[in-house]
């Protein structure tokens, strides 16, 4: 527990760095003028009635001519006090909604150089929910923050010192000694509390964990009658986030009875104090009004901002899925680094392995890939063929050994540096809901002639035509109006759509028929004069005379001698 708050703190400091990077000082600065109104609107619910006390006992002298002024600045005083609290509850939540907006910005920047461990880990769901979550936790932070807590300390101090100038100090020294309790309460009970506050924040990330992964695998859930299962599951889960929250909230409950009785005994003793200084003549009418009205409005800031404190320690546990996802690793990207210069193209691994955490992964290898033919990376499956292309798009640096690029070592060459000269395709190619354009250009600049160029050496081009809208046509979740191949030749199109320097190949064209797998190889094969291509096959076919072959688990780099 010690250690993960000690990690909370780091976090928040890293969070508030990063918020500053993002641009956060410029909503900082907002919030300073709203504080201001705050102060403002504090100190007008405090003036409003003691004016309005002023105004009794000039009644109970006899009409004045004050009296009539008394009642302008009341009234005014009054609907300017309401113009100020709507100001600075919507200006506070202008600010708030900015501030949730740079988090968001900020958290997507992160993201994008998260690892790819990050990513096995955590699913969209998950990461969507920790960010809604956390910059609603933000919102509820400044809002609190500006509109209660400041203005209830505020309230509270200018009525201590009207009450301690018009009544007695021995009364505004209770007041604030009920104020002390009653926030000490609230402080103690969400600090007891935590650890079951903190169950209930975790539960709530596993049900958007498994949710993620049920509503992804729909259809295959579907497909095996697994939807009694999901549904239970999912209820199951959510059951038990329910009882979190009824542990939590049970154990709140218990705190009440200690604020119930702060309240008795603070009216008790200030009305002990009261009542004899009017029966002796030591206070008007006027006062005994003022300090009702005091009272009554001094319980409502210490029970405001009793909740405000507990909202705001509610919204930092809300926070903290959001802080462990914002300081998980991301890739060592160097700012600057000069873009790679790819001369020969060759690819040595030198005694390259990565050992997963469950012990398996891929072997140390030795091995040279070079140009002038396709290197194909073969062996039976699970013996570490993906690992070690995993290694090659820097998704995971080696466990040992080194991988060389023209004789540099590829940990350290800039992960963007090396994506703007590297084309991969992945096992599952990855589509989103758009253009089948968007899909190759994947956000590069758009250039028509590549374009095609690109469709083309996938054998794309005349399926791509003959669709309702050419390359703009929308290819849907996931690109699943498209035949598993035809995304499959999308990830091949747009890896080649940069004219990369490296191809990586992971089972291309496993979802391709022979004949089209057979041309797409073709193409890429009159590209090996200039680019360095190393493909990933269980079809050992395509192999052809003259191509290198790397074995896993051996490792052993050979000239095959020709089609199985
Ligand atoms: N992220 C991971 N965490 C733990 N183990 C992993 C991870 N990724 C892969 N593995 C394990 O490492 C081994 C090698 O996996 P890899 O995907 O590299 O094999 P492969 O040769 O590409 O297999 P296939 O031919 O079936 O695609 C497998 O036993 C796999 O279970």
């Amino acid at each position: 527990m010690t250690a993960e708050k000690a990690g909370d703190g780091g976090g928040i400091l890293a969070f508030i760095q990063g918020l500053k990077d993002a641009g956060l000082k410029d909503v900082a600065r907002s919030l300073l003028p709203v504080a201001v109104l705050a102060v403002v609107s504090a100190v007008l619910m405090v003036l409003v009635p003691y004016l309005f006390s002023r105004l009794i006992d000039d009644l109970a002298d006899g009409w004045t001519s004050n009296a009539a002024w008394i009642v302008a600045g009341y009234a005014l005083l009054l609907g300017g006090g309401l113009v100020v609290r709507h100001m600075v509850e919507y200006l506070g939540y202008m600010c708030a909604e900015r501030m949730a907006c740079a988090i968001s910005i900020a958290f997507f920047d992160r993201l994008m150089r998260k690892t790819a461990t990050f990513f096995v880990d955590n699913n969209i769901v998950a990461i969507r929910q920790a960010q809604a979550r956390g910059a609603m936790a933000m919102n509820v932070i400044v809002q609190l923050g500006l509109g209660v807590i400041l203005t209830g300390m505020v309230q509270f101090l200018a009525t201590l010192v009207t009450l301690g100038a018009a009544v007695t100090s021995a009364i505004a020294a209770i007041v604030a000694a009920y104020g002390v309790v009653f926030v000490g309460v609230t402080y103690l009970a969400a600090a007891r509390t935590r650890r079951s506050l903190d169950a209930a924040i975790d539960a709530d990330q596993q049900v958007a964990q498994v949710f993620g992964n049920v509503i992804g695998a729909v259809e295959a859930v579907r497909q095996v009658g697994g939807t009694t299962w999901a549904r239970h599951h999912h209820e199951t889960q959510m059951r038990g986030l329910l009882a979190c929250w009824a542990v939590y909230c049970r154990r709140r409950i218990a705190y009440a009875s200690l604020y119930g009785g702060a309240l008795v005994v603070q009216i008790g003793m200030t009305f002990a104090l009261l009542l004899p200084a009017w029966r002796a003549g030591q206070l008007t009418i006027g006062d005994v009004v003022l300090f009702n009205t005091l009272l009554l409005q001094l319980n409502q800031p210490f029970e405001a901002a009793g909740h405000a404190i507990d909202d705001v320690i509610r919204s930092m546990a809300r926070l903290r899925p959001l802080l462990r996802m914002w300081q998980a690793p991301e890739m060592p990207m160097r700012s600057g680094a000069p873009p790679v210069v790819i001369s020969d193209g060759m690819i040595t691994f030198d005694r390259v392995g990565y050992v997963h955490a469950d012990g398996r992964g891929a072997p140390k290898i030795t091995a040279t890939a070079r140009r002038g033919h396709i290197t194909w990376i073969v062996g039976e499956t699970g013996a570490g063929k993906t690992t070690l292309m995993r290694l090659l798009t820097k998704a995971l640096d080696p466990g040992t050994g080194r991988v060389l690029i023209d004789g540099t070592d590829l940990t350290d060459i800039d992960p963007d540096a090396w994506y703007a000269v590297v084309g991969i395709v992945p096992q599952e190619p990855v589509l989103i809901a758009d253009t089948v354009a968007m899909n190759v250009t994947f956000g590069r600049i758009r250039n028509e002639a590549r374009l095609n160029a690109a469709l083309a050496a996938a054998q794309l081009q005349e399926r791509v035509h003959a669709m309702p809208a050419g390359v703009e046509t929308v290819v849907g979740e996931r690109g699943f109006r498209l035949s598993g191949g035809e995304r499959q030749r999308i990830a091949i199109a747009r890896a080649l759509y940069n004219d990369p320097a490296i191809l990586l190949l992971d089972e291309a064209g496993s979802a391709l028929d022979p004949a089209t797998e057979a041309g797409i190889l073709d193409g890429i094969r009159q590209l090996t004069d200039r680019v360095t291509v190393i493909a990933v096959t269980h079809r050992l076919g395509v192999i052809q005379p003259g191509d290198a072959v790397i074995t896993l688990p051996d490792g052993v780099s050979s000239v095959a001698p020709g089609p199985a």
